[in-house]
């Protein structure tokens, strides 16, 4: 519990201005206490947990575990429609939830990047719904395909300027994220020196600096070495919020995900249970390729 716990009790106490010191008042304990709680060197008692709680309110199971509720309705498009030259999006309807692992699936072009931009707010509709029951402003982090790098500062820079617009900069989150992405090493390079690898994983610490509700990554492991898409995974499975993920690393998907989406012919073409797939014996790349061939394909 410790690490998912002290992550939460930081960012928490962050997201709410208060210091240790504050924190260590209304608990009656010392802010040393706080420092090692959040430090994961020690836990706090169970009344000490549920009085946490209360002071940042949120309930019990997220401040441990980070996990919302998972009937909690995070985002709802409806109908939403999208033309370039050419339709891409012609109807779709799309319901998140708290605690949903979405893989989004489909063909080069098929729009699964356009879906993420109108989620994220950076291009309008033609027409539809987009319905948020979140702060997009504090609530969604977004790793986009493309990396979105000031390519002139330092690593650790970089790091600082996006903690501190995000309003959760301390030297020890900076000293934390530089070790838990095994970054340290290159603290001092420039971005622009930066490996096309270093460069992905930066892209990813800044995309989770602070928590979320909904962490949208489109195409998070191409371009990273197998160290790194292990590190990638791995980190992935201590996200607390929803994750919606276009990805077509098919060696990972059937692990992490719980529900994955079939983007073609500009609807949302099935939604799917991994659970359900698996349970007819089928893997989801194999589940993938009977559902976005062809019509009159033969396989
Ligand atoms: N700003 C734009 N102007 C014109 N056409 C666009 C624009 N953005 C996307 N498109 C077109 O819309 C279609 C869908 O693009 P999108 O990037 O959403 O697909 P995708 O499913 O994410 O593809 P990929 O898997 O290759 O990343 C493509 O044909 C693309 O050329």
């Amino acid at each position: 519990m410790e690490n998912i716990f002290s992550d939460q009790l930081t960012m928490l106490r962050q997201k709410k201005s208060l210091s240790q010191e504050i924190i260590a008042q209304k608990l009656f304990v010392s802010r040393q206490s706080v420092s090692k709680w959040e430090r994961g060197d020690a836990e706090p008692d169970i009344d000490k947990l549920i009085a946490l709680a209360d002071i940042f309110g949120v309930d019990l199971n997220y401040l441990l575990a980070g996990q919302q509720s998972s009937k909690e309705l995070l985002l709802k498009l409806i109908a939403v429609n999208k033309k370039f030259q050419n339709p891409v999006l012609r109807g779709v309807n799309l319901t998140i939830y708290g605690r949903d692992r979405i893989a989004l699936l489909g063909s080069n072009g098929s729009g699964k990047s356009t879906i993420v931009n109108i989620i994220e707010g950076t291009l309008p509709t033609d027409s539809g719904q987009v319905e948020k029951y979140f702060d997009a402003k504090d609530d969604l982090n977004v790793m986009p395909q493309e990396n979105v790098l000031i390519e002139s500062l330092r690593l650790e820079e970089h790091i600082v300027l996006s903690a501190s617009i995000q309003r959760v900069y301390s030297k020890q989150i900076v000293h934390d994220l530089l070790e838990k992405f095994q970054l340290k090493a290159q603290a001092n390079i420039k971005i622009s020196h930066l490996s096309g690898g270093q460069k992905r994983r930066l892209a990813l610490l800044l995309s989770v600096i602070r928590t979320s509700k909904l962490l949208i990554l489109d195409e998070p492991t191409v371009g990273m070495d197998l160290e790194s898409i292990d590190f990638f995974w791995n980190y992935m499975d201590h996200i607390g919020g929803s994750v919606l993920t276009i990805t077509h690393d098919f060696n990972q998907i059937d692990r992490y995900f719980n529900r994955v989406l079939l983007l073609k012919n500009g609807v949302i073409w099935k939604d799917e249970t991994v659970a359900k797939i698996h349970s007819n014996n089928q893997t989801i790349e194999e589940w993938y390729r009977k559902y976005n061939r062809n019509e009159g394909e033969i396989i």
